[in-house]
């Protein structure tokens, strides 16, 4: 259902305390690592939004036991993977990525498809490496079926992952239970958003396995087991950063509780961003608090390495006091939607002036009216429309249930920064 959703303007400088929920990337890895583990685990404060619930109806239809424990927790106990199954992995990348090797695991026929938009997303370089890994599979995207026999021989294989750190982190994350592990060789141009591929190495390693990524482009995981987990999932950190922009875009000053000192989410990358920008960005014991200034500094950044983080920086960059420029984003064409289209569709529809490069965006500040802001089923696009609100009257965001996605409230958790009834 198309819900129109009159973004709130704030009435002055946004001061709030934010908590947000838990990692979608954290809690995704976890679950499919807690899944092929050998024992039972824990997992404390994990995100309960679509993208999550869809992974863990994914391997519930395989086979896996995930219940709820009494204190918000999911408790996971593997079983025998089997199908027949079918699994939904709506517009969730981690889901289509991550799944059809724990897929290739399982004895019977496993059926995969999705929301229309990611039948568009890249896929077929997932589907051919575990081809080439022994695994049985009809089509070469959503919808496609696994025909697996309980197990997967494993070996080396190359891809091109340049359409999305996802082919790696996928292949990787089930890896251990291959017979031969993996070895991953990546050839193409640079393969993006590589902290989301780090994070899956340390969450391997965490769990013991043995995993060599010495040589760039080199992913080496080798079979073995994979210990249980009991783990505690970060907040978030690029889901933060709409609320970290309210601060910065109206000269307020927003904490999120609970940041980590030490992370390997990407979206960690915002510190840098908004002090780029001219904000005071201070993390302490209490979380990270964001002050805007007066004025936002225009940037020219790199942000292959967190292209989630495109829509948040966009809004901010339509508020600066020049031109921005957002590089090597080439991917984003291929996330939730072509990313760099929308942003563009949406911001010159509010009289914005933003043309696409080969690359990214070039972002000019002009007074914006309001208007519909159409999210393309993209949680982040609709949470950039919300930043935009803010300062401009008038911007309505159309299907805002999309950004349950990756936060289950975000108008209540908006509108409670702002100090209103949802
Ligand atoms: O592995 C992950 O959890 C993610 C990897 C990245 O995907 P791409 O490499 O396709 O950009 C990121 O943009 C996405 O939001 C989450
Ligand atoms: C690209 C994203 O999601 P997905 O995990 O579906 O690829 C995102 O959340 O910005």
């Amino acid at each position: 259902m198309t819900q129109l959703w009159p973004a709130p303007v704030a009435r002055g400088a946004v001061h709030a305390t934010v908590p947000v929920p838990g990692s979608k990337s954290i809690t995704n890895r976890a679950l499919v690592l807690a899944a092929l583990a050998d024992g039972p685990s824990t997992l404390r404060a994990p995100l309960r939004s679509r993208d999550t619930e869809l992974m863990a109806g994914a391997l519930r239809a395989l086979g896996v036991e995930i219940q709820d424990g009494p204190d918000g927790s999911w408790q996971v106990a593997p079983g025998e993977l089997r199908g027949p199954a079918e699994v939904d992995c709506g517009l969730a990348g981690t889901v289509m990525r991550f799944v059809p090797p724990v897929a290739a695991l399982a004895a019977g026929r496993v059926t995969f498809d999705g929301d229309p938009q990611a039948r568009q997303r890249p896929l077929g370089t997932v589907l051919d490496a575990l081809r080439e890994l022994g695994a049985d599979i009809s089509g070469s995207a959503l919808p496609f079926d696994v025909h697996g026999t309980g197990k997967l021989t494993g070996g080396t294989v190359t891809i091109d992952a340049s359409a999305s750190s996802q082919f790696v982190s996928g292949l990787l994350l089930s890896a251990p239970r291959f017979e031969q592990g993996v070895t991953v060789l990546h050839e193409g141009k640079p393969v993006p958003s590589l902290p989301h591929i780090e994070m899956t190495v340390a969450m391997l390693r965490a769990a013991g396995v043995d995993v060599d990524d010495r040589e760039p482009d080199t992913w080496r995981v080798a079979p073995g087991e994979i210990r249980a987990l009991d783990v505690e999932i970060e907040p978030d950190l690029s889901n933060a950063t709409p609320f970290l922009a309210a601060a910065a875009v109206t000269g307020g000053t927003v904490t999120v509780p609970g940041w980590p000192a030490q992370t390997t989410q990407a979206g960690d990358a915002i510190r840098d961003i908004l002090s780029q920008m001219g904000a005071q960005v201070e993390r302490t014991e209490a979380g990270l608090t964001v002050t805007g200034p007066a004025e936002l500094t225009p940037v020219d950044i790199d942000l292959h390495d967190v292209g989630e983080l495109t829509p948040t920086v966009a809004a901010l960059a339509a508020f600066a006091t020049g031109r921005s420029r957002l590089r090597g984003i080439a991917h984003l064409r291929g996330h939730e939607t072509d990313r760099l289209a929308a942003l563009q569709n949406e911001l010159t529809k509010l009289g914005g002036a933003v043309e696409q490069t080969e690359d990214g965006l070039l972002v000019e500040p002009r007074p914006l009216t309001g208007g519909s802001w159409h999210s393309y089923a993209d949680h982040r696009m609709a949470t950039a429309g919300a930043i935009l609100g803010l300062k401009v009257p008038g911007v309505v965001v159309e299907d805002i249930a999309t950004t349950a996605k990756t936060i289950p409230d975000f108008p209540g958790m908006w509108a409670a920064m702002l100090g209103e009834s949802a």
